[in-house]
């Protein structure tokens, strides 16, 4: 796990990051999001012990960074793709990585296939497309097997396919029980990946949420819900009223055959219903548009906003 605990980074008058508080759990991909400028790469540096917090610790299972005996082992990142020594072949750069942290050189052909770099693995790595970097980062990041990985924008300036290959590699890697801390300032992406979301603004902790509580959470969102006994599940989930334990005015609109919720997530309305006995026809979470939840989230944070018509 990584514990985040009042992380601070002062770069001058700037403050970077600024008292951040978070976990990151195993089993599951932890976005984390933010606009651009928001603190994201600088907290992801501080977490991997490549820059000094000015206040505040960034520990892995308690240990700092720095303090691992086998770091490679226990973490794994991906910051900066074009980072590689460009005159090497990807496998001699995987190689090297391999020899200087212990790890057998058998593993190298294994994160190559796992990356499918298998058959470009002679080829110089000055020589690669973004994709193809991104995959020989990811395939360093994965070499000793660690149970933790961290990915800075890893999708960046990737096509669809190198998207959804990124995905799905993060998506397994979770379901192996690794803990996945991913960041990124597209919410749209985070949507299809993240279980639970860390978003800042400003250096600042916006949220600390799963991924159906924030869309629950946005004004623009609801969940639509059928039952046979409409009025009566209303009076329930209105019941349930006033604000709810995320601070959100709950409200429940009758509309034709469905209801129509606002500020309680799907997960919340079944459970008050089979709470009062009553069955579900149907229950869908309805996000017009993830996009906008996130900008209203993070409107007043962005450092860096165009103007406004
Ligand atoms: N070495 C540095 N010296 C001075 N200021 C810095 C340094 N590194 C980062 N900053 C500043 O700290 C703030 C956070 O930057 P950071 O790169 O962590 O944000 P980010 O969320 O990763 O953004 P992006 O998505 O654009 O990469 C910015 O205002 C940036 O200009």
């Amino acid at each position: 796990m990584i514990d985040v605990r009042s992380l601070t980074k002062r770069y001058g008058s700037t403050v970077a990051v600024d008292g951040l508080s978070f976990e990151v759990r195993r089993g599951q991909v932890t976005g984390f999001l933010g606009p651009n400028g928001a603190g994201k790469s600088t907290t992801m540096r501080m977490i991997l012990g490549l820059d000094r917090p000015s206040e505040g610790t960034a520990l892995i299972d308690g240990t700092p960074y720095g303090e691992l005996r086998n770091p490679l082992r226990k973490v794994g990142a991906l910051l900066d793709a074009k980072a590689v020594h460009g005159g090497r072949s990807a496998r001699d750069h995987l190689l090297c990585l391999a020899q200087s942290n212990g790890i057998p050189a058998s593993r190298v052909a294994e994160v190559l296939a796992l990356t499918g770099l298998t058959a470009v693995a002679r080829r110089r790595a000055g020589g690669f497309s973004l994709g193809m970097s991104q995959r020989l980062g990811i395939a360093a990041a994965l070499l000793g097997d660690p149970e933790i990985l961290l990915f800075d924008e890893p999708v960046n300036g990737l096509d669809p396919e190198g998207i959804l290959w990124i995905r799905t590699l993060m998506r397994d890697l979770a379901a192996e029980g690794r803990a996945v801390f991913v960041s990124s300032h597209l919410m749209s992406e985070m949507a299809q990946t993240a279980d639970h979301l860390v978003v800042i603004g400003r250096g600042r902790l916006i949220a600390d949420t799963g991924v159906d509580e924030f869309i629950g959470r946005s004004s623009q969102a609801y969940v639509r819900v059928r039952a046979p006994r409409l009025p009566e599940l209303a009076r329930v989930l209105g019941g349930n009223g006033g604000p709810n334990g995320a601070g959100t005015r709950v409200e429940v609109s009758l509309h034709g055959d469905h209801l129509r919720v606002t500020g309680m997530g799907a997960e919340a309305v079944g459970e008050a219903a089979a709470g009062a006995g009553l069955a579900l026809h149907e229950l869908t979470p309805v996000a017009p548009s993830l996009e906008a939840a996130y900008m209203e989230l993070t409107q007043d944070s962005a450092e860096y906003t165009g103007a406004r018509a």
